[in-house]
């Protein structure tokens, strides 16, 4: 953890976005560094998701800044986002049932195979990538899935958020976003799920974990980004304050503790 000494790898500054009269986001602050999993908390509609629409260029604030690595960053799209090597897995996984894990994993980022038949025809290198697919799911040790020309509708939920995750981890050099990855895992499948998180973290690659579950986000947090009406109500670590204190700072029970690693 940083202590506040490193310099932030994302960070936002006074970000606002309103919808009509409802204020989602009011002047947020948020800071990830590198090598963290940060996971962020908070009640329902308190601007969770608009906070990661922001950072990942699904919706551009009305006011604030961005910044990646220390300078300005503007995203105008997820596309952009991506670029800058952020990736996103949402609530509702973007994945096409249909398509095989191998094609899943490459969306719309296709290998293409060497030479003028890649360049000109824009042939897809299948091989190529079906050994890409395979080094990454072996990587996170995802490897329970058999065959990677399997259709994606053929995978338990837990093999399927795998994949998305893989995926995150394959293309996200900067940072990977997780939207509830285990809303709907049962406990076998969430845990594999967590421990992907921690060897994504471990490969160097900081992780913002949206959670209303509590017991996992104690379990793999370095820190917990508390949001409260709009913006950020202050940061914990999970190893000095209870899930119930977390709970009670949330819902405005409870003064809200000294942030950490706060720049
Ligand atoms: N596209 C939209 N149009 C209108 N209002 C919106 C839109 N997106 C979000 N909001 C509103 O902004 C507020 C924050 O919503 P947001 O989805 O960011 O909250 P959240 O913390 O992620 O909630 P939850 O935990 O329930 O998913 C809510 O009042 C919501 O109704």
């Amino acid at each position: 953890m940083s202590g506040g000494k490193e310099q932030p790898l994302l960070q936002a500054r006074g970000l606002v976005k309103r919808f009509g009269r409802v204020t989602a986001l009011d002047h947020c602050d948020f800071e990830l560094y590198p090598n963290e999993i940060l996971a962020v908390i908070g009640d329902n509609g308190a601007g969770k998701s608009t906070l990661i629409k922001a950072l990942s260029g699904a919706i551009t604030p009305d006011s604030g800044d961005m910044l990646l690595d220390g300078q300005p960053a503007r995203f105008r799209s997820p596309l952009d986002a991506r670029r800058a090597g952020i990736e996103t897995v949402y609530q509702t996984l973007a994945l096409s049932p249909a398509l095989s894990i191998t094609d899943n994993l490459f969306l719309g980022r296709e290998l293409r195979s060497p030479g003028l038949a890649g360049r000109l025809f824009r042939k897809r290198d299948l091989a190529g990538m079906k050994r890409h697919a395979r080094q990454e799911l072996n990587q996170l040790g995802l490897m329970t899935v058999q065959n990677i020309g399997q259709a994606v509708e053929t995978l338990s939920g837990g093999q399927r958020q795998g994949v998305a995750v893989a995926r995150a981890a394959a293309f996200g050099t900067r940072v990977v976003i997780m939207d509830e990855p285990t809303a709907a895992l049962g406990v076998k499948e969430s845990a594999r799920v967590l421990d992907l998180i921690r060897r994504v973290r471990d490969r160097g690659i900081p992780i913002v974990l949206i959670s209303h579950n509590m017991p996992q986000v104690f379990e793999v947090a370095d820190r917990i980004h508390i949001h409260r009406l709009g913006r950020r109500l202050t940061v914990i670590d999970p190893k000095r304050h209870s899930m119930a204190e977390a709970v009670a700072m949330m819902t405005g029970a409870l003064a809200p503790a000294e942030s950490v690693g706060v720049t």
